[in-house]
């Protein structure tokens, strides 16, 4: 299978903090990764960098030609007086041509991201009284309506409940397996890392290591990420 993303050599550091010296690692097209790592240690960072935001002080950062990205922020409380309807924040993304109006295709494919992420049903519920997942899932769709091939969840289930996360996490599986998505999840769950994801890029301050969840050894993970209980 083909490099979605490859980081050659990567350095990168604020001005009175050196984060990266050499970082290198390949994400296969298709893949499900989990970036962990302690507070601090540089994930933010390294998915600015991704995203083009920040620039690298040395080294390389190289998708393959027909990248196209897609983010999904952490989980954020929304004024329950929000105005908009769960399917009027997800559309929010269509309205980059500039005009105030859908076209046919547009609803098509809204009625479909709202379909893939079962939201359907609860489409015309105001975001500010949807629950978390709910609010999770229309970020998420948010994020699919430019069909990316790439997606970052940064922190995405943080501060959901233990079902919530589940269902999230499967419905991110089932956007891997029917739209070959690759996926980056960046997270403190070790147990998340584990079910939902076939690898993990562990961020340290001397290095990295990417490798098999299914070899992880927890006892060589940073003490403040979540221990791994086996109870979902
Ligand atoms: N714009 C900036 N200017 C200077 N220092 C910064 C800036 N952004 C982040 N840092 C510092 O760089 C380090 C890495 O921050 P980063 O947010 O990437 O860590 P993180 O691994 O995502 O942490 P957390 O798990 O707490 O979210 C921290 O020490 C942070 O204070």
């Amino acid at each position: 299978m083909t490099d979605l993303l490859s980081v050659e050599h990567l350095s990168f550091g604020f001005h009175d903090r050196q984060l990266y010296s050499d970082l290198s690692f390949a994400l296969k097209e298709g893949s499900m990764t989990s970036l962990i790592g302690a507070n601090g240690v540089g994930k933010t960072t390294l998915i600015r960098l991704l995203m083009g935001q920040l620039r690298p002080q040395s080294g390389q950062i190289k998708f393959m030609p027909n990248m196209r990205l897609g983010y999904v922020p952490q989980f954020r409380n929304i004024d329950p007086e929000y105005p908009l309807s769960i399917r009027s924040f997800v559309q929010l993304n269509q309205l980059q041509h500039g005009f105030p109006w859908h076209t046919p295709k547009e609803k098509r494919q809204l009625d479909a991201v709202l379909a893939q992420t079962h939201l359907t049903a609860r489409q015309h519920q105001l975001l500010g009284r949807a629950s978390g997942g709910e609010k999770q899932k229309a970020y998420l769709a948010q994020a699919l309506l430019t069909a990316p091939n790439f997606l970052i969840l940064d922190e995405a289930t943080a501060s959901l409940d233990v079902n919530t996360k589940t269902e999230l996490m499967t419905l991110v599986q089932e956007l891997n397996a029917t739209l070959k998505l690759t996926v980056l999840f960046v997270t403190h769950d070790l147990q998340l890392a584990k079910d939902y994801t076939q690898q993990y890029l562990l961020l340290t301050p001397k290095g990295h290591e990417l490798r098999r969840t299914t070899e992880m050894d927890e006892s060589r993970m940073p003490k403040e990420l979540r221990p791994v209980t086996g109870v979902q």
